[in-house]
């Protein structure tokens, strides 16, 4: 699954491959998950940057459902196969995938298709390196050896009935599903699973983050600890890799003015 080829800022088969910060970001179905690592790249000024020149890149954890059998499907349609579960998932190969982001080696992972519950065969994403790697799902601090990967790791905690009433319509109208078939799931699977494998796993996290994307001050406060991690060099918790050599630089140059995306991060010289 990872490619050898690395970037313009890379040694092909070297040893100087960027070792990127690695977030974990971890919480319940709809909790804003996505939505709080969307707002962390805009604050970054990383939505507008072209992929393979991105310093911040998100992996969602649902790349890495397992395939599933002839039978499991036909369960999955019927809205009785636990994707909430540890074993919905492809452990090693999370673990193994992480290992070469923080290699710095550019990685390639499949969209998941919820519609059709299978890695999709046709969207296939290419992870360039980058200065910082969020990876978000409802079970990345689940697995000890992975979670041991992540140099900080954020809960997103959100009520569960807001959780519930986002998670309806976003099945509805964008996971192809019926009301009865996402209430069914909810309440067998989902919601248990939240309660026996999610929830106990806040307490690893650095960040537990109230309300989601609503709680601009968690995230303005996550954003700045990012900046100042990156510019100090010396990540605090688990140390596996070096860290990026950033300075943080607002463009403040007379001569242009600065504009939204054109800011944070810039490579001493
Ligand atoms: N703070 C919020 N206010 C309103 N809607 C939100 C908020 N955060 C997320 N949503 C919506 O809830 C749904 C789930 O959010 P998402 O970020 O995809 O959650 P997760 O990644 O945890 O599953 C999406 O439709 C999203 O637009
Ligand atoms: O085929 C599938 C795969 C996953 N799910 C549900 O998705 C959520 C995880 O995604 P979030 O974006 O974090 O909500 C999980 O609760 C699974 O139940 C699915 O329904 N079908």
């Amino acid at each position: 699954m990872s490619a050898t080829k690395l970037n313009g800022d890379h040694k092909i088969n070297g040893t100087e491959a960027k070792a990127p910060f690695l977030i974990g970001v971890a919480g319940g179905t709809a909790s804003g998950k996505s939505t709080v690592c969307k707002r962390i790249m805009e604050k970054l000024g990383q939505v507008d940057v072209d992929q393979k020149k991105r310093q911040v890149v998100c992996i969602s954890q649902d790349s890495f459902y397992r395939e599933l059998s002839p039978s499991e499907i036909i369960k999955a349609e019927r809205g009785l196969f636990n994707f909430d579960h540890p074993d919905a998932f492809n452990e090693t190969l999370i673990y193994d995938t992480l290992k070469d982001v923080l290699a710095g080696k550019m990685v390639q992972i499949p969209a998941y298709d919820y519609r059709n519950h299978s890695l999709s065969k046709d969207e296939i994403l290419t992870i360039y390196p980058a200065d910082v790697v969020l990876f978000e799902g409802i079970l990345v601090f689940y697995f000890p050896e992975v979670r041991k990967l992540f140099h900080m790791k954020l809960f997103v905690d959100t009520d569960s009935d807001t959780r519930l009433a986002r998670r309806v319509p976003r099945d509805i109208n964008e996971r192809g599903r019926d009301l009865d078939q996402v209430l069914n799931q909810y309440m067998n699977f989902v919601k248990p699973a939240f309660e026996e494998f999610c929830s106990p796993t806040k307490k690893f996290a650095d960040v537990i983050i109230p309300r989601g994307a609503d709680n601009s001050v968690a995230i303005e406060l996550i954003v700045q600890h990012i900046r100042d991690i990156l510019n100090k060099g010396k990540p605090c918790g688990v140390r596996q890799v070096s860290p990026p050599k950033l300075v943080c630089t607002p463009n403040t140059s007379p001569s242009k003015k600065p504009s939204p995306g054109d800011h944070l991060f810039k490579r001493p010289h």
